[in-house]
């Protein structure tokens, strides 16, 4: 690797789950202006365009990409020896020459990301240092946050972004697992909510009503009743621990493609494994007819073209929807605690 030095940014660098980096960088090549060159490490993909960096950068900088957990803009990538590893930043970082709000470093979600956190989080104190040194960190002058990626041992690129409530260190939400509920997946439930729906206090409100498809043994359900949510538990299979006989709860042993409540819910929520052509077909459905106003629902992606099953789910809702004459809006994304799938929003509400 040559160490590259550029004050302006030149490349976007998107971290995605390990085994996603094909499906991240379709995503983004599908929303670039130009062509340019891909590089994929463990965990994340860079994209530097050919020309016109500036403009496409900023073109790309703000979009929610699904199967990104976090983009950022490159300025430098640095080779860095085994001694002294701060010398070759801070002269990186005269190049650039910026003020900012905050630094992390940060690594990839990969085995070999990962054994360089304890070396991170030391680090950061040597950075932090230098950066007040030379006057580079003023939160109250700055929005732009200082990202310092290390992709391996002996790499780092030098990199920012403008600072956004919803950005986590190295993408990665840190939950709290709740004590009392049934399963680790209301974790996926709780990251949703907090990333893909804005102003959630003003969403889930005590006394809304809400159907979960696919509920045992409850951990969405969870997070819905927490919220102070009436729930249609919709599942063969046990409710367990908190959830089983709760007073919110209504456990209902039913098929998911067959149920419909007598009157109109808030939310609907889906995490039944099933083909995501089916569960994309159902959800439009519920939706199409009135039969619910807001979905969270999971497609499971267990085959090798997921951004094309991606794109013919939402095709589809896209058909229902319009036909029915429902406007709506839809994101989804892989979220930290999604696995071989990603978790969509839909809301046919104005908000
Ligand atoms: C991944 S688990 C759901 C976990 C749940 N969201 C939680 O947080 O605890 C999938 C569930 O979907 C249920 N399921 C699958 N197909 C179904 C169907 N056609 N109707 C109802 N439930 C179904 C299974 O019984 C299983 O309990």
């Amino acid at each position: 690797m040559t160490t590259l030095l550029a004050g302006k940014p030149y490349a976007l660098l998107a971290y995605c789950r390990p085994g996603f980096e094909p499906e991240c960088a379709e995503e983004i090549a599908d929303h670039t202006q130009g062509p340019g060159k891909f590089e994929r490490g463990d965990g994340w993909v860079m994209f530097t365009p050919n020309e016109n960096h500036g403009a496409q950068l900023r073109e790309l900088l703000p979009k929610q990409f699904i199967f990104s957990r976090q983009t950022i803009q490159v300025h430098s990538r640095i080779a860095l020896g085994t001694k002294d590893r701060l010398t070759p930043i801070v002269d990186a970082l005269k190049v650039i020459n910026g003020i900012y709000s905050d630094v992390w470093l940060e690594h990839p979600d990969s085995n070999e990301g990962k054994s360089l956190s304890s070396f991170t989080r030391k680090f950061g104190d040597y950075v932090a240092k230098a950066l007040v040194q030379n006057n580079w960190l003023q939160p109250e002058q700055s929005r732009q946050r200082l990202h310092l990626f290390f992709p391996k041992q002996g790499e780092v690129m030098i990199c920012t972004r403008p600072v956004r409530a919803t950005d986590w260190l190295n993408g990665i939400p840190r939950l709290r697992m709740p004590c009392d509920a049934p399963s680790r997946s209301t974790l996926k439930m709780l990251e949703a909510i907090l990333v893909l729906v804005d102003e959630p206090e003003k969403k889930f409100r005590e006394g809304m009503t809400a159907v979960d498809l696919g509920a045992a043994p409850g951990g969405w359900t969870y997070q819905l009743v927490s919220r102070g949510l009436k729930v249609f538990a919709i599942d063969n299979g046990p409710m367990k621990g908190s959830m089983d006989g709760h007073h919110q709860v209504k456990h209902v042993r039913d098929d998911g493609f067959k149920f419909r409540p007598k009157n109109p819910v808030d939310w609907l929520v889906c995490d039944m494994v099933e083909q995501p052509i089916r569960i994309a077909e159902l959800m439009a459905k519920w939706l199409a007819s009135g039969n619910a106003r807001r979905a969270i629902f999971n497609l499971k992606l267990p085959m090798k073209k997921r951004h094309l099953e991606v794109e013919k789910c939402f095709d589809l809702i896209d058909q229902k929807l319009k036909k029915a004459d429902i406007s709506y809006k839809i994101s989804a994304k892989q979220l930290f605690h999604d696995r071989e799938e990603i978790t969509c929003y839909i809301t046919t509400v104005k908000d």
